[in-house]
């Protein structure tokens, strides 16, 4: 079946509910983020994008002006602000999972992470200078660090969608729309 019909199903079945892409730095969550939407039909949001345009400074000068802290507290009201509207699938920054209160916003919608590999995640992200917990000596000592600090809680999901190898954005957003219906009530069927 084509993914555009498979897409269409399931969006009638998710009755609207967000999807919510979660997981490491570099792992994909805006780039198939991006994807998904257009391919589901639904709206395109990304948490870190909208704390960048409410606070008016990119997200490395909330780091350096006002600390982590902060910029986490500032997360947790964007995600509230944007779980109270529907078909959206919503990018999330990569220590979303680390607080219990924004759990609570996630598991209104469908969870997915994207499980990415620390040698595919540093070659993505190596000379990136956006992400403030990367600019340290040892990038690939910090993701090995935070990966095993969050991998229960991205554990969490709904959904883990795992990439071993380089695959294209609108490949992934496929491989997620068609395993959506596995984590679905199955459809009522009247006749059986
Ligand atoms: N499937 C893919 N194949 C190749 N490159 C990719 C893929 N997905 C993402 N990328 C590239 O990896 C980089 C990081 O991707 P992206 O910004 O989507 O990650 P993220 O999970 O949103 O990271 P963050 O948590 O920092 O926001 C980008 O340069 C993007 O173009
Ligand atoms: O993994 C993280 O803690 C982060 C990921 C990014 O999405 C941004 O939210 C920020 O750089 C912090
Ligand atoms: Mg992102």
């Amino acid at each position: 079946m084509q993914i555009a019909d498979t897409a269409e199903r399931v969006r009638d079945r998710l009755k609207g509910i967000n999807l919510y892409l979660i997981g490491m730095m570099g792992s994909g969550k805006t780039t198939v983020g991006r994807e998904l939407a257009s391919t589901i039909g639904y709206g395109f949001c990304d948490t870190d994008a909208v704390i960048e345009k409410v606070a008016g400074q990119s997200i490395n000068d909330i780091f350096k002006s006002e600390g982590e802290q902060a910029f986490r507290e500032l997360e947790s009201k964007v995600l509230g602000e944007l779980s109270a509207y529907t078909r959206l699938a919503i990018a999330t920054g990569g220590g979303i999972v680390l607080r219990r209160e924004n759990w609570s916003y996630l598991q209104q919608g469908l969870v997915v992470w994207l499980d990415v590999p620390v040698e595919i995640l540093l070659s993505r992200l190596a000379g990136d200078i956006t992400r403030p917990l990367l600019q340290v000596p040892d990038p690939a000592g910090e993701l090995q660090t935070r990966l095993a600090q969050r991998q229960r809680l991205y554990a969490q999901a709904d959904l883990r969608i795992t990439v071993t190898h380089e695959e294209t954005p609108a490949q992934i957003a496929a491989r997620i729309i068609e395993t959506i219906p596995t984590v679905l009530k199955p459809p009522i069927n009247p006749e059986n």
